[in-house]
């Protein structure tokens, strides 16, 4: 490298001399003037510094910008295993918001309601639930890509501990990256146990605050309120901590909730706004479909001109259904949604006739995807038959994994996959292994549609088989050869480009990326590729039985009259 001048460098680093010298001065680098040449490795020096201080700086402006966007209120998803009191729950936070507002009015159902949060210690403000409780509506929203819960309130009913969908809801929370709180409901009742919920979470791997973890465990009772306070003001401890913001200048952006057709109003959507102010008049696109908002109601049934971020409201203005869990954005006018839906329309139907190739089908082409990427994370579901399997193939699975593989177990639990499961593994670009249960038709056909990878065993040494092979890599797809047609050799021209032979394709077909066998007298005497096909003068990608071609082939000239040009190609084996 040659030597750098300072007034160079200076230039180079687009900054003035003066700044330049003060830096080697504070360096402690000595010069003559800012014509003097430094050496490599103080150039080098400056560089780095100059580079790092820039990226301070930059970060300390983003920081400084993300400051100035105002705090949004936190969207609260309840899950929970079935009866366990997530629905009661809703409705009394529902019915004590309106108890407060002495309104006794009429509630919309717009996908999510508002519950204001006046504390006396000082923890204030809003949080929004989402309407729906249940993960499978959760995960389907999110399937589409969408996050829309920052936390998820866990309901266990302290009488019955963690069931099944408790770990369910579990998984599907963390797989969305939610915060979890859970909520130990049913405290009024005499055989409640709040020990057993802490012990049941303890065998999950979630410490509770009370036995010295994070895990927030809050005794409620649904039906008379006990704790629901205390929840409340967790939520917003969590969400301070989660520092949620959103730009209510921004274009609105946000989710569609959920979508009804009203026969008489027509398409209603429920929309989450995530940022951004959306308003009456605003075009806004929603995957194919477009609306212009004509109309929009909250969750109290007041009328609205505009609503911000952390809000939901039902509109009225799409002419078509907008599906739950897509996302939504604002655009300028009618021109714009309307070219922008036809154009996802087209995008859609062109990759619906083209081969699916970014799903991964089995788990070869989970692998191998995962090589490609940087993902370095098996996700996992695992369901066996027995609580004894259950632990057992958790820790031997612990032990397979290493420094560059880690196996995510989203969720291990006793029963057979479900449909919720393949959503989960869906979402999670993961797969299911069950053991000694087996998944229902229903399961199998709907884990094929969704191309996630869905296998049972029996031999736990299989299982753990397959999974050491997806932790190593190793498990490389297996090719098998498929004939695709013969062409015989019924004239040789020798060109000034090459020697071609001119074929009868006898049966199949000859295609231009396929392997061929030069077979003389049933003979194998060349193995290659073709390099051009063509029929008259023109190249083509493949010729059928009955028409005549001229071939020439990659490093091969000597055909005689009769050859037979056997085309072939490799094709996967899919393995199960
Ligand atoms: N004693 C008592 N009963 C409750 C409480 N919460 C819910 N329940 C009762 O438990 C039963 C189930 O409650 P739901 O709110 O329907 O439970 P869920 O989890 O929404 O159930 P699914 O929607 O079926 O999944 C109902 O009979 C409720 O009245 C509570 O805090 N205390």
């Amino acid at each position: 490298m040659a030597k750098v001048r300072i007034y160079q460098l200076a230039k180079e680093l687009g900054m003035t001399n003066e700044e330049l010298l003060e830096i080697l001065d504070n360096m402690g680098v000595e010069y003559k003037s800012h014509a003097s040449t430094l050496e490599d490795e103080t150039a080098a020096a400056v560089k780095e510094l100059i580079g790092e201080q820039r990226l301070a700086e930059e970060a300390k402006k983003a920081e400084e910008a993300r400051k100035a966007i105002p705090h949004r209120a936190p969207v609260v998803v309840i899950m929970g295993h079935v009866d366990h009191g997530k629905t009661s729950l809703l409705d009394y936070l529902r019915k004590s918001r309106i108890a407060e507002k002495e309104a006794g009015g009429i509630t919309q159902h717009v996908g999510a309601f508002e519950v204001k949060v006046a504390s006396s210690s000082g923890t204030a403000g809003t949080v929004v639930f989402i309407d729906t409780p249940g993960h499978e509506a959760f995960t389907s929203i999110r399937e589409r890509g969408a996050k829309v819960a920052d936390i998820a309130v866990i309901v266990i009913a302290a009488d019955d501990g963690v069931m099944p969908q408790t770990r369910e809801a579990i998984a599907h929370a963390k797989a969305a990256g939610a915060k979890l709180i859970f909520a130990a409901n049913k405290i009024d009742l005499p055989q409640a146990n709040l020990d057993k919920v802490y012990q049941d979470l303890m065998r999950e791997g979630i410490v509770p605050v009370a036995y010295g973890g994070d895990a927030e465990v809050l005794p409620i009772s649904a039906k008379t309120g006990q704790g629901v306070q205390d929840l409340l003001e967790t939520i917003l401890i969590t969400a301070e901590l989660e520092d949620l913001r959103a730009d209510p200048n921004a274009e609105a952006v946000g989710v569609v909730i959920e979508s009804r057709v009203d026969k008489q109003a027509g398409v209603l959507a429920s929309l989450l706004v995530q940022q951004g102010t959306l308003r009456v008049g605003d075009y806004v696109v929603a995957g194919e479909h477009w609306g212009k908002i004509r109309a929009m109601t909250d969750s109290e049934g007041a009328r609205r001109n505009q609503t911000g971020p952390s809000t939901a409201v039902q509109v009225l203005g799409f002419s078509e259904l907008p599906s739950a869990g897509t996302t939504f954005e604002w655009v300028p006018d009618q021109v714009a949604a309307k070219e922008i839906t036809e154009e996802r329309r087209l995008e859609r139907e062109a990759s619906a006739a083209a081969p699916e190739v970014n799903r991964p089908r089995n788990i070869a082409d989970l692998l191998r995807q995962m090589q490609g990427s940087e993902q370095k994370e098996i996700n996992l579901i695992l369901r066996t038959d027995t609580q004894g399997s259950l632990e057992a193939i958790q820790q031997i699975l612990a032990r397979e994994q290493n420094e560059e593989v880690r196996i995510n177990l989203l969720l291990a639990a006793v029963g057979a996959p479900s449909e919720s499961d393949v959503l989960l593994a869906s979402t999670a670009n993961g797969a299911i292994f069950s053991f000694g249960v087996a998944p229902a038709g229903s399961v199998k056909k709907m884990a094929e549609q969704k191309g996630v990878p869905l296998q049972s065993f029996r031999i736990i040494y299989e299982l753990i088989d397959e999974v050491r092979k997806m932790v190593r890599g190793q498990r490389e797809p297996v090719y098998k050869e498929e004939v695709l047609g013969q062409a015989e050799v019924r004239a040789v021209f020798k060109l000034s480009s090459g020697v071609v032979a001119g074929c009868m394709v006898t049966s199949g077909k000859i295609t231009r990326g396929a392997d061929i066998r030069v077979l003389r007298k049933k003979q194998e005497v060349w193995k290659g590729k073709i390099h051009a096909l063509k029929r008259f003068k023109d190249d083509v990608r493949e010729v059928a039985q009955g028409f005549e071609c001229g071939i020439t082939l990659e490093g091969f000239t000597d055909f005689q009259e009769g050859d037979v040009l056997e085309a072939s190609q490799q094709v996967e084996v899919v393995q199960d």
